[in-house]
This record gives C-alpha cells, sequence and structure tokens, in this order.
C-alpha cells in the first residue's frame, strides 16, 4: 500500500521531471520549479526505495536461503545480469530482448527475475534480469543469496556498473560477490564439464584436490539440479571456482567523460555501454557470444544443402552425441554415424 501511493505521487510529480529520462530532463526545465520538485522526487525516491528493500528482505515465504528464483532454461545458454539497484539492468533487457522489463529511476524496481530472449547469429541467449544486490547481501541482506544462486546457473555473469559512479561501487561489489563464491576477474580454473542427458554424474580428478573434494561439488551439482554430467577437474580449485565467466559492462557512458570512458574500456574483462544512447550494444553481445563460446552446426539431408537459418547451437568442445542430443532425445541411441564438414573459420 504504501509503495502504491508513493509512486502514484511520484507519477504526480511528473509535468516537472520525466522518472526515465531525469538525467537530460531535468537540465531543459525552468530552474525554480524543478529544484523543488526535484527535492521533493528525491525525498520520495528514497522513501520507496527504503520500503521496496525490505520487500527484498527474506521472509519464511520466500524459500530456503541459497535457492534460486524458479526460472525455466531455455534457449541455447544463459546469461544472468547482477549489480547494485538502478544500474540499468532492466533498461538492457528491455534493448536487446523482446522482454520489458520494468525500468525506473527508484532503486529495487525490479524484484522477481525476468527472462529475455537474445537472437543473435542463429542461437537463443537467455538473458536473465535480476533484483539490485544490496551491500551485505553476502550475509543474507535482501535476496542477495537468491540472485547470486540464479547467477551462478548462468554460462556468462555480466557484473553490472553505474559508470557515473565511483570506484567504490565496483570495490564494495566484488567484497559482496566474493564472499558469496562469484569471483571476479580470476582466470578460469581449468575445469571441463559436459552436460549428458544420461548416465548419472562421472568425476574424475587429475590433481590432488586439498580445497574442496568431490562430495561437496556433487552437492552443488545437485543444488543446480545437474545429475547428468562429466566433470574433470585438473587443478587444485576451491569450491568458489566451480564457476563461470564474468564480464564487467559499465552502462551509462553518456554521463561521463570521452577520456573517462577511454580510462574504463581499457580496463580488462570490460566493455562501457550506453542503454539510453544506444551505445556499443551490439559490441556487448557479440562479446557474450564469444565468450559463450558456442558453435553452430547445421545438418543436412543427402544432396541438399543445410537450412542455415536453423543451427544446431552447442558449446565449444560438444560431441557428436551433444549434437544427437541437441536434435532429439531418442537420436544417440540408434545413432550409426556421421559426415562433419567444418568451415575454416
Ligand atoms: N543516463 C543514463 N541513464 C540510464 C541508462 N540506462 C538506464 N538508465 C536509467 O537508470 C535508471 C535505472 O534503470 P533500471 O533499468 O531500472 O536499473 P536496474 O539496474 O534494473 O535497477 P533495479 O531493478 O532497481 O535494481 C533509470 O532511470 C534508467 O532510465 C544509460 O545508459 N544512461
Ligand atoms: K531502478
Ligand atoms: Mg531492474
Amino acid at each position: 500500500m504504501q509503495i502504491k501511493e508513493i509512486e502514484e505521487e511520484m507519477a504526480r510529480s511528473k509535468p516537472y521531471v520525466a522518472l526515465k529520462h531525469d538525467f537530460i530532463d531535468l537540465q531543459t526545465l525552468p530552474a525554480q520549479k524543478n529544484k523543488a520538485t526535484e527535492y521533493h522526487l528525491g525525498l520520495l525516491k528514497a522513501k520507496l526505495a527504503r520500503y521496496r528493500a525490505q520487500l527484498l528482505e527474506p521472509t519464511s515465504k520466500s524459500g530456503p536461503a541459497g535457492t534460486g528464483f524458479d526460472v525455466q532454461k531455455s534457449g541455447d545458454a544463459r546469461v544472468a545480469l547482477i549489480g547494485f539497484p538502478s544500474v540499468g539492468k532492466s533498461t538492457l533487457l528491455s534493448k536487446v530482448t523482446h522482454t520489458a522489463s520494468e525500468a525506473a529511476a527508484y532503486e529495487f524496481t525490479t524484484l522477481t527475475a525476468i527472462p529475455g530472449v537474445i537472437e543473435y547469429k542463429g542461437a537463443r541467449i537467455q538473458l536473465l534480469d535480476l533484483p539490485g544486490i544490496v551491500e551485505g547481501a553476502s550475509q543474507g541482506r535482501g535476496r542477495g543469496r537468491q540472485v547470486v544462486s540464479t547467477a551462478k546457473t548462468a554460462d556468462v555473469i555480466l557484473i553490472m556498473l553505474d559508470a557515473t559512479k565511483s570506484d567504490e561501487q565496483r570495490r564494495l561489489l566484488e567484497y559482496e560477490l566474493d564472499a558469496v563464491g562469484i569471483r571476479l576477474n580470476k582466470s578460469k580454473p581449468d575445469v571441463v564439464f559436459k552436460r549428458r542427458t544420461t548416465g548419472g554424474i562421472t568425476f574424475n580428478t587429475t590433481v590432488k584436490l586439498t580445497k574442496t573434494d568431490e562430495k561437496t561439488i556433487r552437492t552443488i551439482l545437485a543444488g543446480y539440479k545437474l545429475h547428468n554430467c562429466d566433470v574433470m577437474i585438473r587443478e587444485d580449485i576451491t569450491t568458489d571456482e566451480f564457476i563461470d565467466v564474468l564480464i564487467d559492462v559499465y552502462n551509462k557512458i553518456d554521463a561521463i567523460s570521452l577520456e573517462q570512458v577511454d580510462k574504463i574500456a581499457r580496463q580488462p574483462h570490460s566493455v562501457v555501454i550506453s542503454c539510453e544512447m544506444d551505445l556499443n550494444l551490439d559490441y556487448l553481445i557479440d562479446r557474450i557470444w564469444e565468450e559463450l563460446r558456442l558453435v553452430k552446426i547445421y545438418t543436412k539431408k543427402r544432396g541438399v544443402h543445410p537450412d542455415l537459418d536453423d543451427p544446431v547451437c552447442l558449446r565449444k568442445g560438444a560431441t557428436i552425441e551433444d549434437v544427437c542430443n541437441g536434435i532429439h532425445r531418442s537420436l544417440a541411441a540408434n545413432f550409426k554415424y556421421g559426415l562433419v564438414w567444418v568451415s575454416s573459420r
């Protein structure tokens, strides 16, 4: 109720300030009217953020800690958006997919996981918008644990940051994510992981594991509902290192100087974008595509050209059996041989 009231009041203030574009619109408005409205709106925003943050506090209804949001995996890969509130996660989802996720100038606009699909080069990549992370998330504040467990089911995690904020935000986020086992900018551990449709879990190591063990990893896999897969560990990893690729996405570069953009863009693993001005979004999707290491496989009938609009997309390293499973569950069992053509690039 309280939230609704504040939202209504904010809407009433709209003739003076367009909420979604307050950064731009404020400058074009008469200074005086503007100042009072801005101040009033600022108070409302802060109040609203406080109430919405309360909605994110774990309750008995929100399920056991560490359980992710219940969103069905779909498409060829999953990418998750994680970051502090109001960095532009929902704006990005609405820009690059056909799904609209509500975006607004107040914090905690998004309260659950919202899936969308990026269609790129014949692949369908599921993009997951998530609630903002709060400081203290790793200790269970907000839906931090739920957000993180969902993010961990992704093949690539986009760490979204506000380019207009200081480096401090990155350090704080790093602290929170590190505490819950998402590694920032560390090289990928030497782990080979392959999903299967049957056969249970096969577990192999080429080194002695001193920081984690088979039982823990099997528990993690079960947590992700992965009951059929091959795992080969070739490095003495910690439990936390059992996670995938991260890209730092700096949004809102429309609001900083070119020099600053240039500096951020040179940081390792970073991509600079502006959702509002449509800057560099194509490049971001291309980077995601590269990080996913998807390969396209076209099937063809004898004497007929393959249908280039309908590839089977799989992660690099996929086997013929994976291809069969990508087509139909029953195919592998009856499969005798295949002819494979590979393009030079
Ligand atoms: N200047 C500028 N503002 C942006 C950009 N992208 C998003 N915004 C604004 O930032 C505010 C927050 O955007 P959201 O998409 O709601 O952010 P979010 O990260 O989903 O926020 P929560 O769901 O609350 O965690 C909105 O007012 C957007 O219009 C951008 O590229 N540049
Ligand atoms: K927001
Ligand atoms: Mg959002």
